[in-house]
């Protein structure tokens, strides 16, 4: 099974010397699955999130294969700015390699579909709660992140943009992202999540599989390419190629996505002789995945 991102013994403190508010956490956050992060009241679940997000680094351990596209709701949203809510969606949207013309019309979007386009020209520091909250989401969800991270993300929000951020998410994770949740509505996508993450207090982590959770189904594709060739550009968010030097390429991608890749291959050009596409087994591991880079 591919991963997303990977904790390897990470611990965190805040001071030298001071209270280890995580540690030890070792945790696979896959490509194509859906994580819920529980624990009670100050026990690290935002620090946690903090950490997969880059924002924060560990202070023992490493965090290897971060996504480069990662999309991030904090529980508390800095929405004072001078920025109007469609200016700010724009901006993120270009920092995350959009063109500005692409930028405007997927915050516009966001901002449509969660309820809040009649305040794409609002200042964000003039907006309610609740319409500070839809862009804070708007935000994470710009570019189409590989790995996203929500920290009580549907608090404020009235009952239809909670609807389609609970819809957003089982989106995301059907086109192969990741995305782990905090929230204290136990009901929350209930009977989603993949996994649970339990944090405790002393800050150690475990993960269990709740009972009649699937792993989400993988497929394997083999192609051939021409000798020296690159890995194809515009695969899908989750897939894992591993190419050699003779041109043979083996990708790893959440079943769902494997027409996409499919179709970015087929039209590739020089093209790829597509030898092989299977499902991969519910255990069988991708050791492709040595590749990730130190965080
Ligand atoms: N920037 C910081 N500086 C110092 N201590 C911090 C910082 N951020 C968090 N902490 C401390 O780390 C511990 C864990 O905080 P964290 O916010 O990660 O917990 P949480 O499980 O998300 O809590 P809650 O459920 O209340 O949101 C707390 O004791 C908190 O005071």
């Amino acid at each position: 099974m591919i991963w997303c991102v990977r904790l390897e013994d990470v611990g965190r403190r805040y001071r030298v010397g001071g209270p280890w508010v995580l540690r030890g956490v070792d945790l696979d956050v896959r490509a194509g699955t859906l994580l819920r992060v529980e624990g009670g009241n100050g026990t690290g679940k935002s620090t946690l999130l903090r950490l997969l997000a880059g924002i924060d680094a560990p202070s023992a351990g490493r965090v290897r294969g971060r996504p480069r596209t990662r999309g991030y709701v904090p529980e508390r949203f800095p929405a004072a700015l001078p920025l109007p809510a469609l200016g700010y969606l724009t901006h993120l949207g270009r920092v995350r390699g959009l063109g500005r013309r692409a930028a405007a019309r997927e915050g516009a979007a966001w901002l449509e579909r969660l309820g809040a386009g009649q305040y794409a020209a609002t200042r964000m520091r003039e907006l309610s709660k609740g319409s500070a909250q839809k862009v804070a989401v708007a935000q994470a969800l710009v570019g189409g992140p590989e790995l996203l991270l929500l920290d009580e993300a549907w608090t404020g929000l009235d009952q239809d943009a909670r609807t389609v951020l609970d819809g957003v998410v089982r989106e995301r994770v059907a086109a192969g992202g990741a995305v782990v949740f905090v929230d204290h509505d136990p009901a929350r996508l209930a009977g989603a999540p993949h996994v649970i993450v339990r944090v405790a207090a002393g800050g150690r982590v475990a993960a269990e599989v709740p009972a009649g959770a699937r792993r989400p189904a993988m497929t394997r594709i083999e192609a051939l390419g021409a000798p020296g060739a690159g890995v194809p550009e515009g695969l899908p968010t989750g897939a894992r190629p591993r190419l050699t030097p003779y041109g043979e390429l083996s990708l790893t991608l959440p079943a769902p996505a494997s027409d996409a890749a499919l179709r970015v291959l087929l039209a590739a050009r020089p093209g790829w002789h597509v030898r092989s596409v299977r499902p991969l087994g519910e255990w069988e591991t991708d050791e492709g995945n040595d590749e990730g880079s130190a965080g």
